[in-house]
């Protein structure tokens, strides 16, 4: 081993050694027999010097409960579906015993032997993180080469990476398509795993045909692996979520060979013979009665036991002026923490971003000369799909270094995502699906960390709490009156002011700001404009059950738009809402099948 390399393990250790500590000091607030195993990586079967990078490199010390139960049955081949809450190490789950078998092989493989492993995931950051974990284990094992392909990247250099081959390679499923089809370079003849990162998300996204066609062509549905049973090489499939329902038993069902169920109970996936159809939700209606599943339809998902999940009852008119107190009030209490704000539409994110990035306000702090102060000091960041992909790459990085910043996004970090020390959630829209919220919720506590989450909801939007109960999720009523009677007016503080949060003197007089600063801004004023009708368009599209919760009849749109800081309806918006409306029930009517989630508009 070189002079360099040693320094950089001891690097390494020493890091991870401190890492370690602070863990000790007591950011781990849950029991570690509720996360870790007692057991240790090496008797988990695999080889030593992996082990030490686990241990070195990465510093984990001891595996956790999930890595200690599937990383043996990967190990011995089975295909398998595994079910473990956020944030519990499912990365290292599939990646280490690919890496343990692939560094095993007598003959070395090399680039020309092309693509062994496949692992697939719904978006672009988890692309990018599970690359970088990947990276840092292959550290000792130069000869398996990483590398991925998604969307917004160039395609030429792709193209040239998968010629001189990939041995590991990670991909969203659109941009793998594409490359199998038109690639012909792309070398998948020895490819013995596929992994779905988030099964059920990537057919929720609508890739279900995609993933369909992939698995045709990779020769991977469970008939063509039957027939390639004779050849020599063994395909292993898996499937991992922290949501794991009865919307993957299509995939589960022509992709995985007699599976082994971790984390699901005793659930089974029934064998079946022909391909079933992936449709763009991945739903069972169609086949109803034609398949018995295995895998319950209301999922009792695993929200971590330690998070300290919230509800913020707010009426539609104040919730602007609630979730600027709310933040101000989180970053003085404890100025040095992230916290990530989640919104329905893109929109959202760009309004609420430049307001935040520039509303000043001078009633709080009450300075000398009246001089107004930006109204939250704290660094703030942005993503969401329709940014360019410089800018997501460049804010997904900055914010996972980051050691206090918010950061404001859609759903498209919602999955997987590992920012490091995200003490706080805040769901300002409604995730929709319960499956969302846990994910959400997720990016927070992982691995026994503390942390804490809020859900806002209107008072006509209540009964959704009854929705997340059924999953397992139990959220208390978080007490707003009094931290809206702790701001300060008129230079006084911490008097009971109001008995309704719509009456109270601090949200009246905040959100009277706001109004006067959105009028003297054209470009937020249009930004809110258009944040406005994204919103209302996102809160018809609500499916299922979920539409008795979110009804976009009960709602008053001049206190919506109020929510957005405008004083008026836009006027624009009855009219391209309509039409929305109009061409979704006709879309609906003539299909039958719900729309695929618009990902460009929405995430
Ligand atoms: N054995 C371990 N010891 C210490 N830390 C670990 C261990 N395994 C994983 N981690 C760390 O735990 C964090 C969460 O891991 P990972 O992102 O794989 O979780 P996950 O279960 O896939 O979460 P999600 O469901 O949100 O995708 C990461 O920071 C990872 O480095």
């Amino acid at each position: 081993m070189g002079t360099m390399q040693k320094k950089s393990d001891k690097a390494n250790k020493e890091k991870s050694e401190t890492k370690n500590k602070e863990k000790k000091k007591g950011q781990i607030v849950n029991n570690n027999n509720d996360v870790f195993s007692s057991s240790s990586f090496s008797s988990l079967g695999l080889h030593p010097t992996l082990c030490d990078q686990l241990h070195e490199r990465m510093g984990f010390e001891a595996p956790t409960l999930v890595q200690a139960q599937a990383i043996p049955v990967i190990l011995s081949g089975r295909h398998a579906l595994v079910n473990a809450a956020t944030g519990t190490g499912k990365t290292v789950v599939y990646l280490a015993p690919i890496i343990h078998h692939l560094q095993s092989y007598e003959n070395r493989i090399q680039r020309s032997d092309g693509t062994f492993a496949l692992v697939l995931v719904p978006t672009r950051e988890l692309c990018l993180q599970v690359y970088e974990i990947l990276l840092k284990l292959l550290h000792r094992f130069h000869w398996i080469v990483p590398g991925y392909l998604m969307g917004g990247e160039n395609r030429s250099k792709e193209k040239a990476r998968l010629r001189k081959g990939i041995s590991v390679l990670i991909a969203t499923p659109g941009r793998l398509l594409d490359h199998l089809k038109n690639t012909t370079s792309f070398v998948y003849t020895n490819l013995r795993w596929i992994i779905f990162d988030e099964a059920d998300r990537i057919l929720e996204l609508g890739f279900g045909k995609d993933i369909q066609e992939i698995l045709v062509l990779l020769g991977s549905t469970k008939t063509e692996n039957a027939v390639r049973d004779h050849s020599k090489i063994q395909r292993q499939n898996l499937l991992l979520s922290a949501t794991l329902n009865e919307k993957v038993n299509h995939l589960a069902k022509i992709s995985l060979d007699n599976p082994v169920m971790i984390g699901l109970n005793d659930k089974r996936v029934e064998p079946i013979s022909t391909i079933e159809s992936l449709d763009s939700s991945g739903s069972d209606e169609d086949n109803e009665g034609k398949i018995s599943t295995k895998i319950p339809t209301i999922g009792d998902y695993k929200v971590p036991t330690q998070l300290i999940q919230r509800y913020v009852k707010v009426p539609c008119g104040s919730r602007l002026p609630v979730l600027l107190s709310l933040l101000k009030h989180l970053f003085d209490k404890e100025p040095s923490q992230k916290v990530v704000l989640f919104f329905s539409t893109c929109d959202a994110v760009d309004f609420h971003y430049s307001l935040l990035s520039e509303f000043h306000f001078s009633s709080y702090p009450p300075t000398e000369g009246g001089t107004k102060q930006v109204f939250l000091g704290c660094k703030t960041f942005r993503l969401h799909g329709n940014m360019e992909q410089l800018d997501r790459r460049s804010a997904f990085q900055a914010f996972k270094t980051e050691k206090s910043a918010l950061l404001l996004s859609t759903d498209v970090s919602a999955r997987g995502l590992d920012f490091p020390k995200v003490r706080c959630i805040i769901q300002y829209d409604s995730p929709g699906e319960a499956t969302e919220y846990v994910h959400r919720v997720g990016r927070t506590a992982r691995l026994g960390e503390r942390g804490e989450s809020f859900l806002f909801l209107q008072p006509i939007e209540i009964d959704y709490l009854q929705d997340l109960e059924k999953h397992g999720a139990s959220l208390t009523e978080y007490p707003l009156l009094k931290v809206l009677d702790s701001f300060p007016l008129h230079g006084q503080k911490n008097l009971k002011r109001s008995d309704f949060i719509d009456a109270h003197p601090w949200v009246l007089s905040l959100q009277k700001a706001l109004e006067s600063f959105i009028m003297s801004k054209p470009k937020i004023d249009e930004l809110a404009k258009k944040a406005f009708c994204s919103w209302v368009r996102a809160y018809t599209a609500h499916r299922g059950e979920l539409k008795r919760l979110f009804m976009i009849k009960k709602l008053h749109l001049g206190h919506v738009a109020k929510s957005f800081a405008l004083k008026q309806q836009p006027s624009l918006v009855g009219q391209s809402f309509q039409k929305q409306t109009k061409k979704r029930k006709r879309f609906d009517k003539k299909t039958g099948l719900p729309k695929k989630v618009k990902f460009s508009s929405r995430t």
